[in-house]
């Protein structure tokens, strides 16, 4: 593979292209009794949440960002061949429960009898039981939890958190299996943009598929450097993904990542993502909630490196800043406490992704403008900070890093 479709050796490099969902009809299926199970706190308000989020996509634009979005790229990959659309929709309604019978006929029928673009927002929106007759009912239709959903198909409300479903890694990606079933389509379309796109089909190392039964999301899958990656072990990456994922890296002639920092983080929601509670901001600067240590400041670190006979060698720490300042060969460490490490305002300010900064160049980042002390200390600490708007968008426990994809970021020398 000589052409690379992504390029991302770092957290902080200047941000050349990024990969967004401009949230829709998704968020206005969420209802009271169905909010817990797709991760929400809240209903958004669908016409600011766009607002807002169309804010954020100009900032990163005016920042010289390409924004590409994935619902635009997943219509394009379905409409290259009916069988590309056809394989999908049917892994699709198999993996949701339909892999055959009567509502599964029904339900393809009536995805395929649009356009490809409306099928697509279709899925995202979710499809709803009064929208289809289905001519024989199951007993499965009639009775039990799932007749119960007033959807066939759920919405997928929280795509607009891009960084989940996949993540770039060197010249590749992880396509992730979602901890959750409320996320787990998401990955799908994924797949399928960078096996057939032409922008991505051929270009980019897969280091791991969503074809497994470990679980890993973006949110936790740092890249320190070219070399180095710090893992979340959290709600939503378990140790035996990462333990995996370090071994293919380690074996793979394609990789050059030699170290991963597999980060113990408390399994809350939260702080369901390492990136919720911590990020990089520049080469020696990182932003911290300081909830993630004990009293005495310690917490559970372990360093992967390539061992013997394609075994990996582990090594526990209890201290991230000598950790990060041993990965990154640097003798001065900044770590940036969200909310000024107040007992009040840094739990305040971490809820609401305080800590969830998206860096588009080193010491230069996108966060909300909630989280106003925060970004205070992120100023007086040296950082250029752009604020976005985010009374909705924060609803569904997510910031500027959560909602971005990486596909390009200008390396570093
Ligand atoms: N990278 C992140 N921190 N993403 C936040 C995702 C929030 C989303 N509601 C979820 O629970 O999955």
């Amino acid at each position: 593979m000589t052409e690379k479709a992504i390029q991302v050796n770092s957290e902080i490099g200047k941000l050349k292209s990024v990969l967004l969902k401009r949230p829709g009809a998704e968020i206005e299926n969420i209802t009271p009794d169905t909010m817990e199970r797709l991760l929400f706190d809240d209903i958004p308000f669908l016409e600011i949440a766009q607002k807002e989020h169309d804010y954020f996509a100009n900032v990163l634009k005016e920042n010289g960002s390409e924004v590409l979005y994935i619902e635009d790229l997943a219509a394009e990959t379905l409409s290259m061949s009916p069988e590309i659309r056809e394989n999908f929709l049917e892994t699709y309604l198999t993996e949701e429960g339909y892999a055959m019978g009567a509502t599964h006929d029904a339900l393809k029928e009536y995805l395929m009898s649009m356009s490809v673009k409306d099928m697509v927002t279709k899925l995202y929106a979710g499809v709803r039981r009064n929208e289809l007759t289905i001519k024989t009912a199951s007993l499965h239709d009639l009775a039990g939890s799932d007749a119960a959903n007033p959807f066939f198909l759920d919405p997928l409300p929280n795509a607009y958190f891009t960084r989940d479903p996949q993540a770039s890694m060197g010249s590749g990606m992880t396509i992730n299996h979602m901890t959750f079933k409320a996320r787990r389509p998401e990955s799908l379309f994924t797949e399928y943009i960078m096996k057939y796109h032409t922008r991505f089909a051929g270009k980019v190392d897969i280091w791991r598929d969503r074809n497994h039964d470990t679980r890993i999301e973006g949110g936790d899958e740092l890249i320190l450097n070219d070399h180095v990656m710090a893992i979340g072990v959290s709600q939503r990456t378990s140790s035996r993904s990462i333990e995996g994922l370090a071994k293919e890296f380690f074996s793979n002639p394609n990789s050059h990542f030699d170290t991963v920092v597999a980060v113990e983080i408390p399994h809350n929601h939260a702080m369901m993502h390492l990136d919720t509670v911590f990020t990089m901001v520049n080469y020696n600067q990182f932003t911290v909630f300081p909830g993630i240590m004990d009293a005495e400041g310690s917490m559970n670190i372990y360093i992967l490196t390539p061992g013997k006979d394609g075994e990996v060698h582990m090594e526990h720490r209890t201290n991230l800043e000598q950790v990060l300042k041993d990965v990154l060969k640097v003798s001065e460490l900044d770590l940036i406490q969200t909310g000024n490490g107040d007992p009040i305002v840094a739990p305040r300010e971490q809820w609401n992704d305080g800590s969830n900064t998206l860096t588009i160049a080193p010491g230069e980042v996108v966060t909300y403008n909630r989280n106003y002390v925060s970004n205070q200390m992120l100023r007086e600490h040296g950082i250029l900070v752009h604020e976005v708007i985010s009374s909705e968008l924060s609803r569904g426990r997510g910031g500027p890093r959560c909602m971005s994809q990486p596909l390009w970021r200008e390396n570093l020398n």
